[in-house]
C-alpha cells in the first residue's frame, strides 16, 4: 500500500498542497490540512486529476496504486487508464489540434471549456473517473469516421433536467441508443440503454457530437420563500420601519399604542375613521412609521415562528413605577433572538412613584445601557396616558430607522406577511397583509400561506378604499379562496393559473402534513374537544349508496347546531368508504359517516392506522340523533358495534325449504352462529338481519374461523349472489372514556 501524505503528493506533482486539497474537495473527499495521508484509492483519483505541472512520468508513477503498475491490458478500462498516465499533457493538447472543430457547449451553468476538467468533479464514482481516465483515448477514437448511414440531422441545442438515461439522450440527439452506448464504451463507460448520465456525461457525448447543451433547473413555485429574489441596491428606497410595540403586562402598551394613533393618525386626516386591520401607519416629519397594532410578544414570537420577520424595530414598554418584569425580559430576549434593535420608553412617569433610574438599572443587567450611562440604547421617558414623550419617541424610531437604512423596491411584485385574517360573514375572506416588499395592486393574483385569489378590495388603516399598496404598508384585503394565518407569507404572481396552482398544491401539502399533528376527534372525544375550545365545526366525510340519501344525510347533518358548534360536510360521495377517504378525514380531523355502505378492506386499515372515527348508519335519524349526541356530550353508546370477520360467497345453492345457501370462505376474522350480518355487494349494504345457519359440511356449527369454508344462511334474505360479502357483527360493551 502506498501511504504519503498530502504535501507529499503535491511536491512529487510539483503542485501545490493547496491545489490537491482543493482537488480533494471538488472529489468530496475530506482532508484536513496538507498533513493528510492518502490512501490509494484517493491517489488513483488524484493521478487523473491531477496533472504534474512539468512531466514528471516517474514521480507520477511512483504514486500510481501497485495494482495499476503491474497492470497489462486485462481490460479495456485499465488499458485507457494506463494510456491515459503514459500521454503527457503536451500529447492530448496535439491530438486536440488533431481533432475536428468541436461546437462549443454553452449549457448554463458550464461551458465546455471547463467540463473536462470538471468532469470528476465531486461525486466520486466510478462513471465519472473512468470518463476522465480516458480522456487521451477519447479524443483519438472520436476522430474515426463514425457515420456512414444517412442519419437524421444533429440539434443544435438539446436541454435537459437533472438527468438523461442513455436512451433518451439519444433520442435527443436523433441517433440510435447503440450509438451512445458505443461512445460510452470508448470513453471506458460500459452503460446500457437505461443508464442514467449526469450532467457531466451528457455534456461529454453532446460534446462529442458539437451539440449545445442546457440544463434546466426547475423552480420549485410552491416554496414561496425561494421565490423571493433579492433587489439590486440601485432599485431600492427607503421605507417606513415596522415597530412592535413589547412589554410586560399592564405596563401600557396599548395605551401607548393608541395615544400614537390618536395623536398621529387623524392629523391631516380629517374625518378619518381609524379601523382596527391589526397595523397603522403614522407620519412623524414627513415620514412614516408602521406599527403593528397587536401588543405583547406573542404575535411577534407567532410570526417569527413561522419564519416571518416583520418588526423592523422594537419599543420596549417598561412602567417607570413596576421595573423590569418577567414579560420585559422576555421581551428583550425575543426582540434579541431576532436582531431587532430596542428602544426602551420608560412609561408612567406622571405617576409620582415613577422611578426611571430604577429601571435604567435593572435593563442595564440585560444588557440594555442607556446612552446616558455610556451604551446604546436610546431610552425616553414617556406617559402614554397623557402623550408625553410620544412625540421623542418617535423621533427616535425615526433616527433608528435611518441608521438601519431599511430599503425596499416598490416596483416589484409584492411580497409580505399575514398580520390578521378572518372570515367575514359579508365579505368573505379578510386578511390583513403587511406589504413587505413591492407594491401590492388591486386585481394581483396572489397566493398567501396556503390559500389564493385575487386581490378583489384593499382597505387601508383609516379605512379607505386603495388600489395599491407600497413597502411597510398595511392593508386588508379581501379575495382569498381560505382564511390564511397570521405570519403566513404572501406573494403576487404573474397570473392567476399559477397562483391557483400553488396554492392548491400548498394547501394538499398542508393537509398531508398536518395529519399527524392534530388529536384526533371522534365522536367519544368530540364533547371535550368543544368544551375546551378546540371544536367550533366538526368535520364530517360523508358516503352514501346513492346521490340521493348523500343530499338528504348531508342536508340534515347541517342543520344541527349545538352551542356555536356545527357540522362541515368537508366532502360527500356516493359508494364504499375508501383509502383516501379516510386519509381526508384524518387529515381534516374528520368523523367519517357512511350511509349505507361499508369501508372496503384499505380503508378499514387505514381507519385503524389514523384513529379515524367511521360512523355507519342506515336511518338518516340515528345518524343525526348520534351526531347531535356526540356534540351534546350525551352520547352513549353503551355498546358499540364491533365487526367480528367477513365471509366472501363463493358459490350459492338453492334449496327448497331451507332458502339459498351461501357457500362462503372466512376470508377475516371469524362467523359465528349468534351474529348480526350484512350483506355487502361491492361496497353497498344490501341487507342487515339475522345469521340463519352457519354449518361445515353438514355439521351445524358455533363459529368458523378465517380461511375455513362454510355455508352460511341469512334470516329471512335469499338473494344472496356469489361475490357477496358477508360481514358478521356483534353489539359490545364499551367502556366510556
Ligand atoms: N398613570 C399612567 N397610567 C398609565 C400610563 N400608561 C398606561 N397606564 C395605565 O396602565 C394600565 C394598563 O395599561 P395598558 O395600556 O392596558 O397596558 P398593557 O401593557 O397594554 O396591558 P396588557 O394588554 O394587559 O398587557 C391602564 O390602566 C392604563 O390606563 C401612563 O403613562 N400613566
Amino acid at each position: 500500500m502506498t501511504k504519503i501524505r498530502v504535501h507529499e503528493y503535491a511536491k512529487q506533482k510539483n503542485v501545490s498542497s493547496k491545489d490537491v486539497i482543493n482537488k480533494l474537495k471538488e472529489m468530496n473527499i475530506e482532508v484536513s490540512n496538507h498533513m493528510t495521508t492518502l490512501d490509494d484509492s484517493t491517489i488513483d483519483k488524484l493521478n487523473h486529476s491531477i496533472k504534474p505541472k512539468t512531466e514528471n512520468k516517474q514521480a507520477a508513477e511512483a504514486t500510481q496504486p501497485k495494482t495499476q503498475q503491474s497492470n497489462t491490458t486485462s481490460s479495456t478500462v485499465e488499458k485507457y487508464e494506463e494510456e491515459a498516465n503514459e500521454k503527457s499533457n503536451t500529447v492530448n493538447k496535439e491530438k486536440l489540434k488533431k481533432k475536428p472543430p468541436v461546437k462549443p457547449v454553452a449549457g448554463k451553468t458550464s461551458p465546455q471549456g471547463g467540463q473536462r476538467n470538471n468532469f470528476n468533479k465531486g461525486k466520486g464514482n466510478n462513471f465519472n473517473n473512468r470518463n476522465k481516465n480516458n480522456k487521451g483515448r477519447t479524443q483519438t477514437q472520436t476522430q474515426a469516421p463514425v457515420q456512414k448511414r444517412k442519419e437524421r440531422e444533429l440539434p443544435a441545442k438539446i436541454t435537459f433536467i437533472e438527468s438523461l438515461t442513455v436512451q433518451e439522450l439519444a433520442k435527443k440527439l436523433h441517433r440510435e441508443p447503440s450509438e451512445i452506448i458505443k461512445k460510452l464504451f470508448m470513453l471506458g463507460v460500459m452503460a446500457t440503454i437505461n443508464q442514467t448520465l449526469d450532467k457531466d456525461a451528457i455534456e461529454l457525448i453532446a460534446g462529442e457530437y458539437g451539440v449545445e447543451v442546457e440544463e434546466e433547473i426547475l423552480v420549485d413555485l410552491t416554496d414561496l420563500e425561494s421565490l423571493v429574489t433579492d433587489d439590486a441596491p440601485e432599485n431600492t428606497i427607503e421605507r417606513p420601519s415596522v415597530v412592535t410595540i413589547m412589554g410586560h403586562v399592564d405596563h401600557g402598551k396599548t395605551t401607548l399604542l393608541d395615544s400614537i394613533r390618536n395623536t398621529k393618525v387623524t392629523e391631516g386626516e380629517a374625518g378619518g375613521i381609524t379601523q382596527h386591520i391589526g397595523a397603522y401607519q403614522v407620519e412623524v416629519s414627513g415620514k412614516k412609521i408602521t406599527f403593528l397594532d397587536t401588543p405583547g410578544h406573542a404575535a411577534f414570537t407567532t410570526m417569527r415562528a413561522r419564519g416571518a420577520q416583520v418588526t423592523d424595530i422594537t419599543i420596549l414598554v417598561v412602567a417607570a413605577d413596576d421595573g423590569v418584569m418577567p414579560q420585559t425580559v422576555e421581551a428583550i430576549n425575543h426582540a434579541k433572538a431576532a436582531e431587532v434593535p430596542i428602544i426602551v420608553a420608560v412609561n408612567k412617569m406622571d405617576k409620582e412613584s415613577a422611578n426611571p433610574d430604577r429601571v435604567m438599572q435593572e435593563l442595564t443587567e440585560h444588557g440594555l445601557v442607556s446612552e446616558a450611562w455610556g451604551g446604546d440604547t436610546i431610552f425616553v421617558p414617556i406617559s402614554a396616558k397623557q402623550g408625553e414623550g410620544i412625540d421623542t419617541l418617535l423621533e427616535m424610531v425615526l433616527l433608528v430607522g435611518e441608521v438601519e437604512e431599511y430599503k425596499a423596491n416598490p416596483e416589484r411584485r409584492a411580497v409580505g406577511t399575514v398580520i390578521e385574517s378572518r372570515l367575514d360573514k359579508g365579505r368573505g375572506t379578510v386578511a390583513t397583509l403587511l406589504v413587505q416588499n413591492g407594491t401590492l395592486k388591486i386585481g394581483d393574483p396572489i397566493v398567501v400561506g396556503n390559500s389564493f385569489g385575487r386581490v378583489r378590495a384593499m382597505v387601508n388603516d383609516l379605512g379607505r378604499r386603495v388600489k395599491e399598496a407600497g413597502p411597510s404598508t398595511p392593508v386588508e384585503i379581501t379575495g382569498l379562496n381560505e382564511v390564511p394565518d397570521a405570519g403566513d407569507r404572501f406573494i403576487v404572481f404573474e397570473d392567476e393559473k399559477t397562483a391557483r396552482q400553488v396554492g392548491e398544491t400548498r394547501a394538499q401539502r398542508q393537509l398531508v402534513s398536518s395529519r399527524n399533528e392534530k388529536s384526533v376527534v371522534t365522536l367519544d372525544n368530540l364533547f371535550e374537544q368543544m368544551k375546551q375550545g378546540e371544536i367550533k365545526e366538526l368535520n364530517i366525510v360523508l358516503k352514501a349508496d346513492v346521490q340521493g340519501s348523500a343530499e338528504a344525510v348531508a342536508a340534515s347533518l347541517q342543520k344541527i347546531e349545538v352551542e356555536g358548534a356545527k357540522v362541515k360536510i368537508i366532502h360527500s360521495g356516493v359508494g364504499a368508504i375508501s383509502e383516501s377517504d379516510i386519509i381526508l378525514a384524518s387529515a381534516s380531523n374528520a368523523i367519517v359517516i357512511g350511509f349505507n355502505v361499508r369501508p372496503d378492506v384499505n380503508a378499514k386499515r387505514a381507519a385503524e392506522a389514523e384513529n379515524v372515527d367511521v360512523r355507519l348508519h342506515r336511518i338518516i335519524y340515528k345518524a343525526i340523533e348520534e351526531i347531535e349526541a356526540a356534540m351534546k356530550g350525551m352520547l352513549d353508546p353503551e355498546f358499540e358495534e364491533k365487526v367480528i370477520g367477513q365471509a366472501e360467497v363463493r358459490t350459492t345453492f338453492k334449496v327448497s325449504k331451507i332458502g339459498t345457501i351461501a357457500g362462503s370462505y372466512v376470508t377475516d376474522g371469524k362467523i359465528t352462529r349468534n351474529s348480526s350480518v350484512r350483506l355487502i355487494r361491492q361496497g353497498i349494504v344490501i341487507f342487515e338481519g339475522e345469521l340463519d345457519t352457519l354449518k361445515r359440511f353438514k355439521d351445524d356449527v358455533k363459529e368458523v374461523a378465517q380461511n375455513y369454508e362454510c355455508g352460511i344462511t341469512i334470516k329471512n334474505f335469499n338473494d344472496l349472489k356469489e361475490g357477496d360479502v358477508i360481514e358478521a357483527y356483534i353489539m359490545e360493551e364499551i367502556e366510556r372514556k
